[in-house]
């Protein structure tokens, strides 16, 4: 495998896309062939999944059908596009993976991280990301900071209790906290500027500093959560 797998994750309105769509121009620039992807979707059937898992009318939708969709659509976009494209020695920047799982269903959620990591497990097969850039903020402003972009369809998920989005701060706090070889922490409520230096210094220096082998390894290092 030559490429190298990035992941962001955060709360609502942290500022992933923001980042990415920066950092998408920052590497191209330097001559990287990067592609750029997202969760729940980035593929036919993930987008699916996708529109059916964000119905803002599902509101009965049990938590472990929620769990088990977004494993569903992780499984099909690692497979069509994800692989490929690390085949083919891409840099694969990836808006959410299974640490969105482990934060929102997981913890917030109240399924267990152990319970939603089994079924992650059999979905991802031991692919993860080299590394997870984690971007951290209070969800009061990233929840305000979507209610002032207008472009942005609210969704289910947007719509749960503020007390569910502090859970899903402190489920990544705590993954942080776990996989401190994988997930590096960047202070997200800070000025556009500041936060993407940070975000591409953390990118590049994995980029520039690690052998594939040191790659391959850490995505199995991380496949287990107990
Ligand atoms: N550091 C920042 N300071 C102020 N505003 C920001 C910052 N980063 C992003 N924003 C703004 O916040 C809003 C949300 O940003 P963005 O869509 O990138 O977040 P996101 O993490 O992808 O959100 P979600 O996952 O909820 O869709 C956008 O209007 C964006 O311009
Ligand atoms: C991958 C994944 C996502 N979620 C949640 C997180 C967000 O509320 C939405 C996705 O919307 P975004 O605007 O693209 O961030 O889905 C989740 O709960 N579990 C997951 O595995």
């Amino acid at each position: 495998m030559n490429g190298y797998f990035f992941s962001f994750e955060g709360p609502e309105g942290a500022g992933k896309t923001t980042m990415i769509g920066k950092l998408e121009s920052f590497l191209r620039g330097r001559g990287f062939d990067v592609m750029v992807t997202r969760e729940p979707g980035g593929v036919r059937i993930a987008e699916a999944i996708r529109a059916l898992i964000l119905n803002r009318e599902y509101t009965e939708m049990d938590g472990r059908t929620e769990a088990l969709l977004y494993a569903a659509a992780r499984r099909q976009h690692l497979l069509e596009k994800i692989v490929p494209a690390l085949e083919a020695g891409r840099v694969v920047l990836c808006d959410r993976f299974v640490d969105s799982s482990l934060a929102y269903q997981g913890f917030a959620r109240g399924l267990g991280v152990e319970e939603v990591w089994k079924i992650n497990e059999f979905a991802i097969d031991g692919y993860m990301p080299s590394l997870t850039v984690y971007f951290d903020i209070d969800p009061h402003i990233g929840l305000e900071r979507i209610r002032q972009n207008r472009e942005r369809e609210v969704n289910r998920l947007d719509l749960e209790s503020l007390s569910f989005h502090d859970k899903v701060r402190e489920g990544y706090r705590e993954l942080a906290k776990r996989f401190t070889d994988r997930i590096v922490v960047i202070d997200a409520s800070r000025p556009l500027d500041d936060v993407f230096s940070e975000t591409a210094a953390a990118v590049l220096s994995r980029l520039e500093g690690r052998s594939k082998r040191d790659f391959h390894e850490s995505g199995r290092d991380d496949s287990h959560w107990t």
